[in-house]
Parts: structure tokens; sequence; C-alpha cells
């Protein structure tokens, strides 16, 4: 499904680089689960468009199902939720589905039944409401009703459940499993709200300076820290030594 090999990106300012984003290795399967995990400013952004190139990589190779990234055939065939967006503040909720979903080539069939199909599954009963007087946990469903509109094989999602109560949360994941189970497709995901991947996530990347620091299978962590969360604090937290 993804494949980076040998990736850098490198941000500069006056004087030196402000942020290097350093991925040697890391692999996607079809139908999988992964999490980037890592503190702000860690890169995970970067990463997620870089693969997308909608951010330049400066070295290395990225393969996105079978072919290179830079073909729009393959991205065409990918979902993006970014973690700020923007829709028209005058359109709908519908107007806008809409409006973006004809921009896209895959375009499902029947884009009616798809928009109520996600709405039921969303809990959205607000799709004739302008993008303005949207909350913000309701525009962050509607921007991931916007990405699971087109039937696609690979979805990523930065920072999904942003502004998200719990059962909207939940809602969200039943979809992705509903989906991953009836289509196979895979899922990269960046969140710091690790209690909500805990028991969905195959596997976890962290990430710390541009780099991954650590891989780890779900069963792995289970095993080991026993929660994503205790896997992540024994990693980031500053430990402070003590003098016998
Ligand atoms: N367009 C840009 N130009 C210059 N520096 C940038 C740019 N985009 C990001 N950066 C810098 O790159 C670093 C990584 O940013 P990035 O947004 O990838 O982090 P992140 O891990 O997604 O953070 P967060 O968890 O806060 O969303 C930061 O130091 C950021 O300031």
């Amino acid at each position: 499904m993804l494949k980076a090999q040998n990736v850098t990106k490198t941000f500069k300012k006056s004087g030196g680089n402000a942020f290097r984003l350093q991925i040697d290795e890391l692999e996607i399967s079809e139908g999988s689960f992964t999490a980037i995990l890592g503190p702000n400013g860690s890169g995970k952004s970067t990463f997620l468009k870089t693969i997308l190139n909608l951010l330049f990589a400066d070295t290395g190779q990225i393969s996105l199902l079978g072919t290179s990234h830079k073909n729009k055939e393959s991205r065409s065939k990918v979902s993006y939720l970014p973690e700020n967006f923007s829709f028209p503040k005058n359109l709908t909720v519908e107007q806008m589905l809409h409006t973006f979903a004809n921009l896209k080539d895959n375009n499902p069939d029947d884009l009616d039944a798809k928009i109520a199909e996600l709405a039921e599954a969303f809990n959205v009963d607000y799709l004739d409401k302008k993008i303005k007087k949207l909350s913000k946990g309701m525009t962050q469903t509607v921007a991931l009703m916007h990405t699971f509109l087109s039937d696609d094989k690979f979805y990523i999602l930065d920072e999904p459940f942003n502004g998200l109560d719990a059962v909207q949360k939940k809602a969200i994941m039943d979809y992705i499993f509903h989906l991953q189970a009836e289509h196979k497709i895979s899922i990269l995901i960046t969140t710091h709200i690790l209690s909500d991947i805990d028991k969905t996530c195959d596997t976890l990347h962290l990430i710390k300076d541009g780099e991954i620091i650590n891989t780890a299978s779900k069963t792995e962590i289970q095993g080991e820290f026993g929660s994503v969360e205790d896997y992540y604090l024994n990693n980031f937290e500053h430990k402070t030594e003590t003098t016998p």
C-alpha cells in the first residue's frame, strides 16, 4: 500500500536547518491500521504531506499502491483528511459534499445514497445547515464525511478525532472497522488521543525530531507495556536521573 525509503525533507531558516524529516524505511500493508505517534512538531503532518506529494521530498522513494507517489493516478485512490482544512462557509453541508465530491475522479455512482449512508453512520442530522453554523466537532465530522465519500483503498487521517465527543469517535471507528472488514482498506492515522487507538491499531510508529525511533505491533505493546499510553510515555516521558 505504502513504501517509503530514505525520505528526507528539510525546512530551512536563515542560518541553518529549522527541521529535518528523515524516514529511513516505513511500510504499510494492505488492510492494516497504522498509527504514527509523536510530540507536537515531531514531523507527523510533514510526513503525511510528503507521502501525498503536497510537500516535495528532498530525497528518497515513496511508492503508493504500487507506483510512485508522484503518479497522480496512485494519489487519486487515496483519501486524505488534513489536520487543518476549510470549506466554503456559506454552503450547506450537503452542497459542500456535492461540490467537493465532483472534483474527485472516483466518485461513487450514487452520491446521494453515499451521503445518506455516511450521515447515518456519523449521526449527522444537519446536512441542510450552513458550514459557518457548525460547531467544531460537527465541522470535524463533516470533514470526515468528505474524506470517506469516495471509495478508496487507502485513507490517511491527520488527527481525525480533533474535537469529537466519545460517541462520535466510536461512530467513526465503527465505520472504519466496517470498511476494513468489507473492503480491506488501509488506514494511516496520527493522533494524540492514545486511548482511541489502543484496541484498533496493528502497528504503531513513534516519531521524534523527524525520525522514527520505535516501531511495535499492538501485540508487542500489550505484552510489554499494557497500553499504548504506557508505551508512548515510556519512550517520551522525560526521565530525571537520580543520584544514589
Ligand atoms: N511549511 C513549513 N515551513 C517551515 N517549517 C515547517 C513547515 N511545516 C512544518 N514546519 C515545521 O516542521 C516541524 C514539524 O511540523 P509538523 O507539523 O510536521 O509536526 P507534527 O508532528 O504534525 O505536530 P503536531 O502534533 O503539533 O500537529 C515543526 O518544527 C514545524 O514548525
